[in-house]
């Protein structure tokens, strides 16, 4: 192949990127195979699937993470071949990863270049060069501001920057939108465009297809481990990219009939959190969750739904406040007596409280249920009956693995999320406490993960959700609670609020509504 060898009606002289017949395999499991795909210069380009698709695979194959078993690379017309990711920004490709990786004390600019000493030193120069990016793409980062201070949205337009200092012309973005609300990613958008503009190359995975829609130039669409098509975003619908994806029906989140009664199932009264600075990360929160209602907390990141979350499961030691369960006192509890209680938990950070990467799958349905059926008999741990149970949520939750004696870790991010699901609603709960439950899941699976969730609430549970998915938390809850500055600033109905206004009240940017409402 020859860089002029584009597809018909291709603009672009030169390809940024080809990928021809690229293959990767892990042990018992076929990654990517066959996959071709062609990037053109000065497009943003959109890769989609369902989970365990390949995408994460194809991404790092690119960035020089991963090396293929076979396939070609050429980049910008230039047969390559990558050992690690200095190779590949050396041949101008950089990565942003969703788990940022910013250092919190330091400033914009000695993050940017960290690193990237040898670029532009780390005086002056590097400063011009920092503020000449940031002003060609309309970033609006100021150098000397200390990333602590900066909101999610502006992280990432940090990450984006070092990837350009680094002198990156192709930019893979892995899930970018995940973490942001409708307003940044609208800046999001923006700032991609004018990169495009510019001359760069943008590749990215999303599970949003109505982003997609908006944003790529071309769609490529992978399934169990190979490119399958390509869309153009005009003149195709969600609903036919999801066909193509997963040859199934589009979902969508939508609020049943109340099945809200008055028995308080959760309290929370007072509860206020200090860090280990003194500083308050939460302040008199008051909550109450009633049998068969799902409360949504909506909030940008870093405001303190994380520690609510993690407070309420005896992680973290409040200062003040009380916590109660079905009228029980559960404030001095700690974390497994808590789950003993009946609070299931689907937790935000997968690795860190969710899984035992390293242990199989039907290990990791034990974890947390050491002591209570189908784990224990006796005293001992029930093998055979955890392998079973194992076995069913695999089969009800669609979790896409070669078995159950796989380690945690060789499956999917999605895949890993159904099976934490699975665990938790099987522990027959009278509270579920869900952070992002559908984060990095694909339609069909976060379809599934839905219906679980409306059925426990049909069931009688008090659900607590916590989403940065604003047409799920609207389609999921009863009721939505704002956080803000740790803080629970506003209620609004789901019924009567749009993404756009919620993204508002989350930055503050509501006061008068959110009063009207209160
Ligand atoms: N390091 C690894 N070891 C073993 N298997 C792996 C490894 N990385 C990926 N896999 C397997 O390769 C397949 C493709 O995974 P990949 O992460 O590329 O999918 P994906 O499309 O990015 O999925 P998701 O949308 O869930 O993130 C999956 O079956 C996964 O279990």
């Amino acid at each position: 192949m020859t860089a002029t060898d584009t597809e018909p009606g291709a603009t672009h002289a030169t390809d940024a990127v080809r990928v021809r017949g690229v293959g990767k395999r892990f042990p018992g499991v076929i990654a990517n195979h066959d996959v071709d795909i062609t990037i053109r210069s000065g497009t943003v380009h959109a890769l989609i699937g369902e989970n365990g698709a390949g995408k994460s695979t194809l991404m790092k194959i690119l960035y020089g993470v991963q090396k293929p078993d076979e396939g070609t690379l050429t980049v910008n017309g230039k047969d390559v071949s990558f050992s690690s990711p200095t190779d590949a920004i050396a041949q101008g490709i950089g990565m942003v990863f969703q788990h940022f990786m910013l250092a919190d004390n330091l400033t914009v600019l000695e993050n940017v270049v960290l690193g990237a000493e040898k670029m532009y030193g780390i005086g002056d120069k590097a400063r011009a060069e920092i503020v000449r990016i940031s002003q060609a793409y309309g970033f609006g980062l100021d150098p000397d501001e200390l990333v602590e201070d900066l909101g999610v949205g502006e992280r990432q337009r940090v990450e984006i920057l070092k990837v350009l200092y680094r002198g990156a012309k192709i930019i893979i973005l892995d899930e970018p939108t995940a973490v942001l609300v409708p307003q940044e990613v609208d800046a999001l958008f923006a700032n991609l465009r004018e990169l495009k503009a510019q001359g760069n190359t943008i590749l990215f995975i999303s599970h949003k297809l109505d982003e997609v829609l908006a944003i790529a130039d071309d769609i490529t669409v992978m399934r169990r481990g190979t490119t399958v098509g390509e869309a153009k975003p005009q003149g195709a619908t969600k609903r036919q990219l999801a066909e193509l994806m997963v040859g199934s029906e589009l979902p969508s989140p939508e609020t049943e009939e109340s099945t809200v009664t008055d028995q308080v199932l959760l309290e929370v009264v007072d509860l206020t959190l200090h860090d280990s600075f003194g500083r308050a990360l939460l302040s008199d929160i008051d909550l109450t969750i009633r049998k068969g209602e799902v409360v949504g907390i909506a909030g940008v990141e870093g405001n303190g739904q994380a520690e609510l979350v993690e407070a309420i499961m005896g992680m973290r030691k409040p200062s003040a406040g009380r916590i109660s369960v079905g009228g029980q006192d559960i404030s001095h509890w700690d974390t497994r007596e808590r789950r003993g209680a009946g609070i299931g938990y689907i937790p935000e950070d997968r690795h860190r409280h969710g899984l035992l990467l390293d242990a199989p799958l039907w290990e990791n349905r034990v974890l947390g249920f050491q002591d209570r059926p189908p784990a224990v008999k006796g005293i001992m741990i029930d093998r055979g009956a955890a392998r079973e149970d194992t076995e069913r949520i695999v089969r009800e939750y669609d979790v896409r693995t070669p078995g159950i004696d796989t380690a945690a870790r060789a499956l999917s991010g999605g895949n890993q999320q159904k099976l934490i699901v699975g665990r938790e609603m099987s522990g027959d709960p009278v509270l579920l406490i869900a952070a992002h439950p559908t984060r990095g899941v694909d339609v069909g699976a976060q379809a599934a993960i839905w219906e679980h969730i409306k059925r426990a609430r049909r069931q009688g549970l008090a659900v607590l959700l916590v989403s940065a998915d604003l047409d799920e938390l609207i389609g999921l809850s009863d009721r939505i609670e704002v956080i803000l500055r740790g803080r629970l600033v506003g209620e609004f109905d789901p019924k009567q609020i749009t993404p756009q206004d919620l993204g508002s009240a989350m930055t503050g940017g509501h006061d008068d509504e959110t009063e009207a409402q209160q």
